[in-house]
């Protein structure tokens, strides 16, 4: 359940005369998710869904905001922003961040399908491409230095195995050439969980709140490894095949990323791994956080040690 902040309807309604959308009709908590609250809200001038941010800033959102719009102006499926009279995207709600975006009309998909992940690697190069053109930044906060510090902290949890594997792993990485990689705007989460779809036609990717400047190689990796891989943590080599000759019919891999493309696999899932055992070893005080299973991303990294997933280029 993620409603956390319960909003009335005299509150929305109030909400809503900052906007130019006519008045409300009807309104309802969304259960999926984790993180935020949301609501779907339809007014006389169509359908919404409101966010009110639990975990981020006032400053941090209209980063990501602008990246919303922008790839939505760029003809990436995103749900773009609605601004208020103002001009503004990022408004307040029961004293927390709140924006309105649009509804895409689309469901998530569990198990993806060879045309839907091609949709996926074309949109994903797409996107890139787009971001060129982005005047913001934002750092990775989830790079090799996030790595490191993360492992220090929760070492004293992590039995000797997973300790020598994380201490094995991160040295391999320090190894690795990221700064000569083509970069740029990022996703860095695009799980299967953060694009909706009608049929095989992608109404649009959401959750853009980890998106920075990093290697678009490691984006294409966290993809491919959530993507790619079955119930059983096993990979489907069409499924990882019809993204990456998608992606590269836009933007072909570079010989240094083709060389890198290993390292890239392995790094997006140390990060994820990362991220789900300190979650679960060191849970946020407060946060309703729904534990993920760190040893899915074990798996995922055993895996591209041994047999990396080839670039198909
Ligand atoms: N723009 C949108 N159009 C239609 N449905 C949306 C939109 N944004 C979110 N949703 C729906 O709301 C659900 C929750 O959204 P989301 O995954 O962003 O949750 P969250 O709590 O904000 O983030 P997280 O997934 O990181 O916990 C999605 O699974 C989707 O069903
Ligand atoms: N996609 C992440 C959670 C949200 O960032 C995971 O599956 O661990």
């Amino acid at each position: 359940m993620s409603v956390y902040t319960t909003i009335t309807e005299d509150e929305l309604s109030q909400f809503l005369t900052r906007y130019d959308l006519g008045t409300l009709r009807s309104f309802e908590g969304i259960s999926e998710g984790i993180e935020n609250t949301n609501y779907f809200v339809d007014t006389e001038a169509g359908r919404y869904v409101l966010t009110i941010f639990e975990q981020h800033s006032f400053d941090e959102l209209p980063y990501f905001l602008n990246i919303m719009a922008f790839m939505a102006e760029h003809a990436i499926p995103t749900a773009h922003p609605i601004a208020d009279r103002e001009g503004n995207y990022l408004n307040r709600l029961h004293d927390k961040p709140a924006a309105l975006v649009q509804r895409l009309d689309g469901c998530g998909v569990e198990q993806p399908n060879v045309r839907q992940c091609a949709v996926m690697g074309e949109t994903l190069a797409r996107f890139h491409l787009a971001g060129r053109d982005f005047d913001g930044y934002r750092a990775n906060d989830r790079d090799l230095s996030w790595a490191e510090r993360t492992f220090a902290e929760i070492e004293p949890y992590l039995d000797e195995e997973d300790k020598a594997l994380l201490r094995d792993e991160l040295a391999y990485q320090q190894a690795q050439d990221w700064a000569h990689l083509p970069q740029g705007v990022i996703h860095a989460d695009l799980f299967t969980d953060n694009a909706l779809f009608r049929g095989d036609e992608l109404a649009g990717i959401i959750d853009l709140y980890y998106a920075c400047n990093a290697p678009w190689l490691y984006d294409l990796a966290v993809m491919v490894n959530d993507w790619a891989r079955d119930e059983e943590n096993r990979y489907d080599l069409e499924r990882v095949r019809a993204i990456m000759q998608a992606y590269q019919q836009v933007r072909p891999l570079t010989e240094l990323e083709q060389a890198e493309w290993p390292a890239a696999q392995r790094m997006a899932a140390l990060r994820f791994w990362l991220s789900r055992l300190k979650d679960k070893v060191l849970p946020r005080e407060g946060a309703l956080t729904m534990i993920k299973n760190p040893d899915v991303f074990r798996q995922v990294l055993l895996h591209h040690r041994t047999e990396p997933l080839p670039h198909f280029a």
